[in-house]
C-alpha cells in the first residue's frame, strides 16, 4: 500500500484494548491529584500496562544540543511522582551531553494502541548518586554488565571490539556467572524530569482529536483545551 494511503481512524473505541474512557471524550474533569496530571497519567500508564502495549513506559526523549539542534531516542520511564519522570543513561552519551548543555527536554509516550499519547516537558537534573545506586542495585547483573561494558554514544570498530570490550570488563567483575557487586560507572545516572507542560491526547473521529495542555506558572497548573 503507498504509504500516502495508509491511514487509521481513531474514536471507535476498537483499537484501544477495553481501556476505559476510551468512548468517553477526554475531559478536564479527569484531572485530578497534585499535580494535575499525576493522575490520568497514572492511570493511562497503568492501563497500557493493562492493554500489554510494548514497553508502556517507553517515552521518546528530546534534547537540544548547543548549537540548538534538537535529538530525539527512545528511553524507559523508571520512576513517577508528584516531581517528575525519572530515566536512566550514559552522562557522557549524545543526550547526557546535550542536557549538560541546555538542561531541557520533551518527551513523548506514543500509546498509539490504544488512541492515546502525552508530551511532557521541562528542566531537567540528574537524580542523587543514592537514587542512581539504588535503581541500579535493581537491574539484573547482565544490564550492569552491559552498562559497564559499553560506553554509550561512543564509535566501536565492529560488534566483535564491542563484544571483546564487554567480556573484559565483565572479567573485572567476576564474569557474567560472578557474584562480586558490579559497581555504578561514574558515567551512568539517573535524571529527573520536572514538567511544566503537560500535554494529553486522545485519538478522535475525522482527525477532531481531543488535547487538553496544562502549563505550570508562578500562579500554579493552568488548564486549556487545544484544536486537534
Ligand atoms: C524501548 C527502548 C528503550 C530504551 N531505554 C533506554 C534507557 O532507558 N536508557 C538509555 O540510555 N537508552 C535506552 N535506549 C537506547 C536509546 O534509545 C539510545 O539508543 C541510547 O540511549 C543512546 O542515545 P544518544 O546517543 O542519543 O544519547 C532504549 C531504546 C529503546 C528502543
Ligand atoms: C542502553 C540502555 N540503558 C538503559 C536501559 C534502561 O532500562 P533497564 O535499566 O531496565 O536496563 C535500556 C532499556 N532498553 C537500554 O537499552
Amino acid at each position: 500500500m503507498p504509504l500516502a494511503a495508509m491511514r487509521v481512524g481513531y474514536g471507535s473505541g476498537e483499537g484501544a484494548a477495553g481501556a476505559d474512557g476510551v468512548s468517553a471524550n477526554l475531559d478536564e474533569s479527569w484531572l485530578t491529584g497534585d499535580p494535575p496530571w499525576l493522575g490520568l497519567f497514572g492511570r493511562w500508564l497503568r492501563e497500557g500496562v493493562a492493554a500489554a502495549i510494548p514497553e508502556p513506559n517507553a517515552m521518546v526523549i528530546a534534547t537540544v544540543d548547543a548549537q540548538g539542534c534538537p535529538s530525539t531516542r527512545t528511553v524507559l520511564c523508571k520512576s513517577v511522582d508528584a516531581n517528575g519522570l525519572v530515566f536512566f543513561t550514559g552522562h557522557d552519551s549524545d543526550k547526557g551531553r546535550d542536557l549538560s548543555a541546555n538542561p531541557c527536554a520533551s518527551v513523548t509516550f506514543p500509546w498509539i494502541a490504544l488512541e492515546r499519547q502525552v508530551h511532557f516537558r521541562g528542566l531537567v537534573e540528574r537524580v542523587s548518586r543514592e537514587v542512581t545506586q539504588e535503581y541500579w542495585a535493581s537491574r539484573p547483573r547482565g544490564s550492569q554488565l552491559g552498562s559497564a561494558g559499553s560506553f554509550q554514544s561512543q564509535p566501536i570498530g565492529s560488534r566483535d571490539e564491542l563484544e571483546d570490550q564487554a567480556r573484559r570488563i565483565a572479567a573485572q567483575f567476576g564474569g557474567v556467572d560472578g557474584t562480586e557487586a558490579v559497581p555504578v560507572p561514574d558515567r551512568w545516572g539517573g535524571y529527573l524530569l520536572r514538567p511544566r507542560r503537560v500535554e494529553f491526547w486522545q485519538g478522535r473521529a475525522d482527525r477532531l482529536h481531543n488535547r487538553v495542555r496544562l502549563t505550570l506558572d508562578d500562579g500554579g497548573w493552568h488548564t486549556v483545551r487545544l484544536q486537534p
